[in-house]
Order: structure tokens, then sequence, then C-alpha cells
């Protein structure tokens, strides 16, 4: 079966600037995506023309700007990731070409392979957060997927997050005792349910 090589992470992105190139459907929605998982992201959207709906993004967010111009090198200052999301083909190349230069990564979203890095699908309860990648094969499974845990994991989660960050802040003693403990606390959680108690 072939598998997917890609290495999940979890940015911080109010800490860090992106760069959207393109304005239409695509930017708005990997705008979107970034915002309703971190309303304090930076974002910078450069594009020709804009979307009314990423207009009406920046009254409700404080850190997202849009500039209308044609992206060029410049905009690359500063900036940590980039997403080319321009409706041509070759000028996404470009600015794929210059963001390689400036050692910034970037998500090409008509291009898989040049892609440093894909968007994922994601699952949230309070706390919790899960990412799901179909390794680029279907997105819209992705998406399927994420409504389906959405459903099928309980809200009372996070109750259990909170109470175990609690119990996690009193432990004493070295780390492999603190692990031990955690482990036989959260045993339950793992246990099949006939030797439940
Ligand atoms: C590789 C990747 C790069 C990237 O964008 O990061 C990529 C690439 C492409 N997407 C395309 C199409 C669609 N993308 C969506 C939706 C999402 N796409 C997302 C991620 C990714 N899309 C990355 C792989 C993730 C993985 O590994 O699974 C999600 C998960 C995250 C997000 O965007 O925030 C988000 C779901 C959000 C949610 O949970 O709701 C829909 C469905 C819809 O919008 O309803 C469609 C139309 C139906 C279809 O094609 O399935 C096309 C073809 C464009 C064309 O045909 O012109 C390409 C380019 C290509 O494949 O060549
Ligand atoms: N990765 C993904 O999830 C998906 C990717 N796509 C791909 O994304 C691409 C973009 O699609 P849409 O957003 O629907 O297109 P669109 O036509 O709605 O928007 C294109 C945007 O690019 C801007 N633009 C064009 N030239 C520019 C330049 N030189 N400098 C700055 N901005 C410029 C335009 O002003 C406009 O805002 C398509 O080629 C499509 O194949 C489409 C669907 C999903």
């Amino acid at each position: 079966m072939e598998e997917n090589q890609l290495f999940p992470v979890f940015f911080k992105l109010h800490r860090l600037h992106v760069l959207v190139v393109g304005g239409g459907n695509v930017g708005l929605e990997k705008a979107n995506a970034m915002l309703e998982n971190c309303p304090g992201a930076t974002i910078t959207v450069v594009a020709l023309q804009f979307l009314p709906a990423l207009e009406e993004l920046t009254h409700h967010y404080p850190n997202i700007t849009l500039i209308q111009k044609s992206f060029s090198c410049g905009d690359l200052l500063g900036k940590d990731l980039v997403i080319a999301a321009t409706n041509n083909r070759e000028f996404n190349y470009n600015v794929w070409e210059k963001a390689k230069c400036s050692k910034v990564l970037i998500n090409v979203a008509d291009t898989p392979d040049l892609c440093d890095f894909y968007l994922g699908s994601v699952v949230q309860k309070g706390n919790l957060k899960i990412a799901i990648s179909t390794n680029g094969k279907s997105p819209t499974v992705a998406k399927r997927l994420k409504q389906v845990l959405q459903e099928a994991i309980p809200d009372t989660l996070d109750e259990v997050l909170n109470k175990l960050s609690l119990i996690r802040d009193k432990l004493k003693g070295d780390f492999a005792s603190k692990v031990k403990k955690l482990n036989s606390i959260t045993d339950i959680l793992v246990r099949p349910e006939s030797e439940g108690v």
C-alpha cells in the first residue's frame, strides 16, 4: 500500500506571517481555514481583485490585510509561509520560484508537486484538534471524514483534557514516574469495553 509521508505539525499562526497570493475562491477558502483555526493569524492577501467575502473577513479579524496589486518579489519580505492561489498556473510557478529563492515555505494550490506543505481538513473539539490528509488524493474525502469524526467525538472529551491538565500540573516526581501515573489514569480510554469497570 502507498504510504502518506507528510509529517503533520501544528503552526502557531499568530506568531507567523502568511502571504496569500490570489483573492478568489481558493484564496478565500485558505484564509478562512487559517482564521477559523487561529482568529489572530497574521495574513496578508495580495491580489488584483478580491471577492467581497474576503473584504468582509477584514471586518471580523484584526490581523488580515488585503493589498490590491500584482504579486512582486518584495511581498515575500518578512513572510514565513506563502500560499499561491491565483488562477494562473505559470504565475503561481513564478511565485514558487521567488519563494524558493527567499527560503519561504510555499503551498501552490493548483500544483501539489510544488507544495512544501498541504493544508489539512481539521476536526476541532475545544482543545482537541485532528488534522486529516489524504496525501492529496481526495480533499473531498478528507472533508467528509472530518464531518464523521466531528460527530463521533463526544464534547465531553474537552473536560477530560482539562482534568488531565490539572492532574499533570500537580504530579510530582521524575519524568518516568509522571508518565507511568498518567498512562495508568488514562488506561481506561484504550481498554476494550469488555474489560472496562
Ligand atoms: C494538495 C492540497 C494542497 C492544498 O491546498 O493545501 C489540495 C489540492 C487541491 N484541491 C483541489 C480541489 C478541492 N479541494 C477541496 C477542499 C480542500 N482542500 C484541502 C486541501 C488540499 N487540497 C491539499 C491536500 C489535502 C490532503 O492531503 O487531503 C482541504 C482539506 C484543506 C483546505 O483547503 O483548507 C479542503 C477541505 C476543507 C474542509 O475540511 O472542509 C475541495 C472540496 C470542497 O471545496 O468542498 C475540492 C474540489 C473537489 C475535489 O477535487 O476533491 C484541487 C483541484 C483543483 C481543480 O480541479 O482545479 C487541488 C489541486 C490538485 O489536486 O491538483
Ligand atoms: N488547493 C485547493 O484546495 C484548490 C485549488 N484550486 C486551484 O486554485 C486556483 C485558483 O482558483 P480560484 O481561487 O477559484 O480562482 P479565482 O479566479 O476565483 O481567483 C483568482 C485570483 O487570483 C488573482 N490574481 C491573478 N493574477 C494575479 C497576480 N498577478 N497577482 C496577484 N493576484 C493575481 C485574481 O485577482 C483573483 O483574486 C485554480 O487554478 C484551481 O485549479 C481550486 C480548488 C481547490
